[in-house]
């Protein structure tokens, strides 16, 4: 069995009245809605490789709070499993480039939309854990 590792992060911004959204991203390779994530390349760390998607993906400056780091994995295809963690990450900023060769397009949600949006049950867990975890912060 081949194994891949990809590395993003659940983006949220706070606005001024202290509401919470989350960013999700339409992947062209599949359609599904997801995070941003992607490849882990050469010798980077997790944070690296999560920091570059972002940067590449969505073109927003955040910052990442490592304290939260969830793994999933699944069969992106048959012979192949994939473990993506996933950290979370405050924006400042919701004003999003996206790269057009990956994301078809994005959407800054709250938790119940955001959870209704996302395509797989395993995000959905991620994002009630994350949002868990930011509740507490
Ligand atoms: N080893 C490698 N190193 C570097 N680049 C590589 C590479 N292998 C492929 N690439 C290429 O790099 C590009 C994307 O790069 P990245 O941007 O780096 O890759 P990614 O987001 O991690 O994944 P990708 O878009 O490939 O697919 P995903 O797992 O979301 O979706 C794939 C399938 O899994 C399904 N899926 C997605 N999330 C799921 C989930 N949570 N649960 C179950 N299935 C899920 C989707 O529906 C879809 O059918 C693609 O053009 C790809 O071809």
């Amino acid at each position: 069995m081949k194994k891949e590792k990809s590395c993003g992060a659940l983006v949220y911004h706070t606005d001024s009245k202290g509401q919470v959204t989350y960013l999700l991203i339409q992947h062209k390779n599949g359609g599904h809605w997801a995070f941003t994530k992607g490849h882990v390349e050469g010798q980077e760390s997790e944070a690296e490789t999560a920091l570059r998607e972002i940067q590449e993906e969505v073109q927003l400056q955040v910052d990442l709070d490592q304290g939260f780091r969830h793994l999933t994995t699944y069969s992106p295809k048959p012979g192949v499993t994939k473990d993506v963690i996933y950290f979370v990450a405050q924006s400042q900023s919701q004003t999003v480039k996206t790269q057009v060769e990956e994301v078809l397009a994005y959407a800054w949600l709250p938790f119940d939309q955001a959870l209704a949006q996302l395509s797989y049950p395993n995000d959905q867990a991620i994002l009630s854990a994350a949002h868990d975890y930011l509740s507490k912060k």
